[in-house]
Parts: C-alpha cells; structure tokens; sequence
C-alpha cells in the first residue's frame, strides 16, 4: 500500500447552554479546520449543549435524523467535503427521563453513515465533585467503527477511554477518535497517559476532541485536545479554550510501527 498523508483535526470548545451560540462556534472552528487543510474533523463530547444540569440535557434531545443540530452536521460535512464526527449530542432514548449520548458520523457528502452510543457511563464521587451519568443516560451496546479511506476509524467517548477491551474489541484501526468533556480533577491525573497508552498498545493514532475551560454552570472541563501518533508521540495539543488542533495521519509511518514491533500480531488472547 503507498503511504498516505490525511490531515486531520480535533475542535475543542467551552460549550454553553445554547445551542444556536454552540452551533455558531462549531461552524466557525470547522471551517478553520477544513480551510487549514484537514478531511477529517471531530467535534468534542456535548459540544452542543454543555454548562447546565444534566437533567437539561434531556429537554434539547434530538429525534434521530431530526433538529437543528443534526442539520448543522450534515450540511457541514458536505460544505467542506470532509469526514465529520460530530463529538456527541443528545438523542431520544425509549426512557422519557434519559437520553443517548451519540456519536453520529457523516461522509463528505454530507451522508449519515455511523451511529455509535456511548457505552460506558461515568461515575465519580469525590465528597465536593461527583457525577453519575447513569441517572440521565441510556448506554450504547454497540461496537462502532467506519472506513475512512486511510483505514478503518473506531469510535469511543470520554468515560470509554478507561476501557481497553472496547478498542480491542474494535478490530485494527488506523484511527481511534475520542470526543471528551474529561472533568479538570480526572483529567489532570490521567488524559494524556491513557490516549497515549491506548495509542501505543493499538498502534495507531488517536484523534481526542475535549471540552476545555470552564462553562458558565462553574464546571471545569480538562481540555488538552491532541493528536497522538502510533508510537505514543504527541504530535499537538491545546490546553484550554477554544480552537483547532491539527496534525496528519501517516499510513507509512502507522504501517513502520507496526512492521518493526509487530506485538499487535503477537498477542495469544
Ligand atoms: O474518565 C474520566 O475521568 C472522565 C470521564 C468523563 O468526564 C465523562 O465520561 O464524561
């Protein structure tokens, strides 16, 4: 196969409780993204709706291929011809009180082609911080994964980063994508360790889109959105607040890796 380059790009944001304002940002940072060259944009975890209690985010839910969030998707990935993950938003659940937390992808076309629901809710109790995600979100059951035209892509979000089986349940991907909203505390001790861990243990890149700052409920998201190559190198990053990171997928450098520490071929589990 001949080497490739593909530039991609993770937008981080300080998401608010409005959505059209959100909107508003997302579309500016995509099309700084896709103008600075990048096919691939993934937009971070919540970035429509972020700031208020979890329990609004059931009230700004979206029916499946219905609303302005949605729309915005869509229109963005065919605007630009780019591949768009678009971090997560809230879907409709079959529990009136809960929502999905959804990861949808859209071709350059501007074509849906992969749901994928996150799986893993996070739960944490510190005394003066906790969060329970399971109080308003149903989790996915569903592996999610799609063809990129450098190899395959494998979805995952925030919380699911804890958890190798997931990637290895994935198959061998090129890329794995992590839109996050990692809390300051958990994030500071841990981010940048585990996306570089799962880079090095998958070989492949890792692409993670994060809130980062704080949002106008008082609540302080970690950010440090990077790109981390197959080798556990940190190829970008940015601390806190808005914009772009960006940096290239190297289908020769991911196939080197790969051919010079074989361990993926040398696994017996
Ligand atoms: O795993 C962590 O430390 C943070 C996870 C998180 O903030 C989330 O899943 O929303």
């Amino acid at each position: 196969m001949t080497a490739k380059l593909t530039t991609v790009a993770a937008i981080q944001m300080v998401s608010t409780p409005d959505v059209a304002e959100n909107i508003a940002t997302a579309r500016r940072l995509v099309a700084q993204a896709a103008g600075a060259g990048a096919t691939l944009v993934s937009l971070p975890e919540y970035w429509p709706i972020m700031g208020m209690t979890d329990l609004d985010k059931v009230s700004h839910a979206e029916q499946p291929g219905d609303g302005p969030i949605q729309h915005f998707m869509a229109q963005a990935a065919r605007e630009h011809g780019i591949w768009l993950i678009g971090g997560t938003l809230p879907l409709v659940s079959n529990d009136v009180a809960k929502v999905m937390n959804t990861t949808l992808v859209y071709k350059p076309d501007g074509t849906l082609i992969e749901r994928y629901d996150k799986i893993h809710l996070f739960g944490f109790n510190q005394g003066v911080e906790a969060y329970d995600e399971a109080r308003t979100i149903v989790p996915g059951e569903r592996i999610g994964s799609f063809e990129a035209p450098f190899g395959r892509v494998g979805l995952s979000v925030c919380y699911d980063l804890r958890f190798p089986e997931l990637y290895r349940a994935m198959g061998e991907c090129a890329l794995i994508v992590v839109p996050a909203a990692f809390t300051y505390t958990t994030g500071s001790a841990h981010w940048e360790v585990l996306l570089r861990a799962r880079a090095i243990e998958n070989q492949c890149y890792v692409l993670a889109a994060a809130q980062g700052g704080t949002h106008r409920n008082g609540r302080r998201t970690f950010g440090h959105s990077m790109l981390v190559d197959p080798w556990g190198e940190v190829k970008a990053v940015l601390a806190e607040g808005e914009g772009v990171v960006e940096g290239a997928i190297d289908t020769g450098f991911l196939a080197g890796v790969r051919e010079s520490l074989p361990a993926l071929k040398h696994r017996k589990l």
